[in-house]
């Protein structure tokens, strides 16, 4: 079983209205360990009377939570905050246990999550209005900006602690009041968020967390019109299914979906510094992030000298479960994750592709996979138009800067790019090229909470992080006051 500091972070009900409650029906969802495949839990499988009713107890509470002042709001954030991080270690462990990822990197999302209520603590106050030069002398223009209402969000596996706080700390630093919906296979972490919320004195109804039947409570989540904004992140096909159900309601809505990276490593890169880079941004979370390198693009100059080198930084790489010591690659999160993994790996060597390292099912059975890496892909492959989310590292060799540019944009997806190189004409002009909302120059690692994390084309809509993830949360209002020269 976890072992806990604290074992009331541990929670197997969900928290509606400041109250901790079993499903009406009393069903519940088995929560596994993907390292072990042991139970850890059970939570509520919720359905549409519980989220209804969950929506409520946060339409009842926004009424007053709005009209707190920035700073107070501002103060209990921050309470929220520093209570994350006295119980990281504990954070993690439950963290690790649900997900699979490595304790160390568990702990690290545990502040990264962290940060982004941290940083919302301060931007509440910081919501500025605009007074507008009049165009004419008997008017004034005002602009104000006002809690946009009741939140909603659906939430998933790979990241359950930080892609709940990076939706709820702007909603409720702008004072606007939430209900989660985390995903099924990873729902602790987020109760524990909901535990510390009610220790931090946040008020009932503010913050809700309902587990159970995704397509139930997301059916209701999209579809009342208490909801005034919808926050998704996981799979394009999901988010572009939600954001449709939102249509009806005209809700704002924020997506932050699939991706398909490319790495490029231009023949003037720090070689070094870029097979560092390529490591952490492909295997980071066993490459299940939406902002892993998918492609990695060499140019010929210097293909045979990264190869070597980052194959060499492959096998390095430590798999077993996360919770064990120098362990550097957790288990993926189930079966179908292994299976998309071996799928891309079966039809690159089809296609010609050369398996330099890993390429199966690692021998502590179960989803662990080897860490892989195969050379000579080409543009036919499965692998340079989907997203493996999984182990797998491909290569490709490119001649040129306009060959690889249209290589790496030629996907519909936009969320994050990155590449290496150090002179400062090629530096501008693949920077302005590259088609996707985020560029990482000479890093693997480019998600802080100062940053609009989010992306373009068909990587979904909106910003998270930094002032601009705030905007989402408010509407703009704008008073024409007239008669002033009377
Ligand atoms: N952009 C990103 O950060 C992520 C991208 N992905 C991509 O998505 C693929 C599949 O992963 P997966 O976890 O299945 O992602 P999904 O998009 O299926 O799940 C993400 C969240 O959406 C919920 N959900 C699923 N179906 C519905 C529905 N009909 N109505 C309401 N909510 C729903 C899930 O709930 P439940 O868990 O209960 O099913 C979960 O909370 C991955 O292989 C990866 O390619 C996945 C995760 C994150
Ligand atoms: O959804 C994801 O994969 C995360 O947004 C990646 S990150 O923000 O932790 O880099």
């Amino acid at each position: 079983m976890l072992n806990l500091k604290d074992a009331g972070l541990l929670r197997q009900q969900c928290y509606i209205n400041g109250e901790w409650l079993d499903a009406d029906n009393g069903e519940t969802i088995a929560v596994t360990n993907p390292a072990t495949g042991e139970v850890l839990a059970t939570v509520p499988k919720m359905g549409v009377a519980e989220t209804r009713r969950a929506l409520q107890a946060a339409e009842q509470a926004f009424k007053q939570w709005r009209k707190k002042t920035a700073k107070e709001r501002s103060v209990l954030l921050r309470k929220w905050y520093d209570l994350m991080m006295a119980h990281q270690d504990d954070l993690a462990t439950l963290l690790t246990a649900e997900q699979g990822k490595p304790l160390a990197e568990a702990k690290g999302e545990i502040a990264y999550g962290a940060s982004y209520i941290e940083w919302y603590a301060e931007e509440a106050k910081r919501l500025y209005g605009d007074v507008i030069p009049q165009p004419a002398n008997d008017k004034r223009v005002v602009v104000i900006k006002q809690p946009i209402g009741v939140c909603a969000a659906v939430t998933p596996w790979n990241f359950p602690n930080a892609m709940i706080t990076r939706k709820a700390a702007p909603a409720l630093a702008a004072g606007c009041s939430m209900v989660v919906k985390p995903a099924s296979q990873t729902p602790l972490s987020a109760l524990a968020i909901a535990v510390l919320a009610e220790r931090a004195g946040i008020p009932a109804g503010v913050f809700n967390v309902v587990t159970g039947s995704a397509a139930a409570i997301g059916g209701e989540l999209t579809g009342s019109d208490i909801v005034k904004k919808f926050s998704f992140t996981g799979s394009t096909e999901i988010g572009r299914q939600l954001a449709a159900q939102c249509a009806n309601t005209i809700k704002k809505v924020s997506l932050e979906l699939g991706g398909n990276a490319p790495f490029i490593v231009f023949d003037d890169a720090d070689l070094d510094a870029a097979v560092e880079g390529a490591l952490i941004s492909k295997f980071r979370n066993a490459g299940q992030t939406c902002v892993c390198a998918n492609r990695i693009y060499v140019q010929a100059g210097v293909y045979d000298a990264f190869a070597e080198k980052f194959a060499a930084a492959v096998n390095r790489l430590q798999v077993g479960n996360g919770m064990e010591a120098g362990i550097t690659q957790g288990p993926l999160i189930d079966q179908n994750a292994v299976l998309k993994v071996e799928e891309h790996i079966a039809d690159a060597i089809a296609k010609g592709g050369k398996v330099v390292a890993g390429g199966k099912r690692h021998a502590l059975g179960g989803s662990f996979f080897e860490p892989t890496l195969v050379t000579g892909v080409t543009a036919d492959m499965k692998v340079a138009r989907e997203e493996t989310f999984g182990p797998l590292a491909p290569l490709f060799r490119f001649e040129t800067e306009e060959e690889v540019l249209g290589y790496a944009n030629d996907t519909e997806f936009g969320l994050a790019s990155y590449f290496y190189a150090r002179d400062i004409g090629r530096i501008w002009r693949v920077s302005e090229g590259l088609e996707y909302g985020m560029v990482g120059l000479n890093t693997g690692i480019i998600s802080n909470e100062a940053a609009p994390f989010g992306g373009v084309k068909q990587s979904g809509l909106g910003r998270e992080g930094s002032k601009y993830g705030i905007e989402d949360y408010v509407e703009i209002k704008y008073l024409c006051m007239g008669g002033i020269d009377r």
